[in-house]
């Protein structure tokens, strides 16, 4: 999704604007665009979080980042195609490996989806992987 979730000190926050190609029924944004910004942003919050709680900078080695568990989205509204979206993450739970994040898409000051994403730490040789993709 190439988005860039920014840690404020208590949530997570990315923008995104859909595309006209991200639709299914004409004018609204479809599901599973939606769904995947849900867990984009889920696992880059749990990330920022568990670089927060360890007093490290985001993003530097030896890398804390999270492969979703678990992913649960309610759409609550149509979400109308134009507009940019904010997507928003909080951590509700954190223990061990494991984060709990709520998120929601803002479009227009409304929240249209609401989400819980389990994120668990990932292993060494899967952020390896990662590393070596360029
Ligand atoms: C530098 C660039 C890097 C960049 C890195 C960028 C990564 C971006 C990732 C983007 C998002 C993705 O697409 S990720 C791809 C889609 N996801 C996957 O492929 C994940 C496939 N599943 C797995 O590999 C595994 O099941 C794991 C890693 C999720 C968990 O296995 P595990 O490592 O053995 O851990 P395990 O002990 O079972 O679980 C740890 C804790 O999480 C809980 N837990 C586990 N699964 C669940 C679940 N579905 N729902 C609730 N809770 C769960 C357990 O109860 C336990 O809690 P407790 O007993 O401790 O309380």
């Amino acid at each position: 999704m190439q988005i860039k979730s920014v840690w404020d000190g208590n949530e997570a926050i990315a923008r995104f604007t859909p595309r006209p190609y991200h639709t299914a029924v004409p004018g609204y944004v479809y599901g599973g665009l939606l769904a995947s910004l849900i867990d984009c942003h889920g696992t880059g919050t749990a990330s920022a979080a568990a670089y927060a709680v360890t007093g490290r900078e985001p993003g530097t080695a030896p890398y804390l980042r999270y492969l979703t568990a678990s992913l649960r989205v309610n759409f609550l509204k149509p979400t109308p195609l134009g507009p940019e979206l904010v997507i928003h993450g909080r951590v509700k739970e954190m223990a061990g490996r494991k984060v709990v994040v709520e998120a929601w898409i803002e479009v227009n000051g409304e929240t249209t989806v609401q989400g819980e994403v389990v994120a668990v730490q990932a292993p060494d040789h899967m952020i390896e992987a990662l590393l070596n993709r360029a």
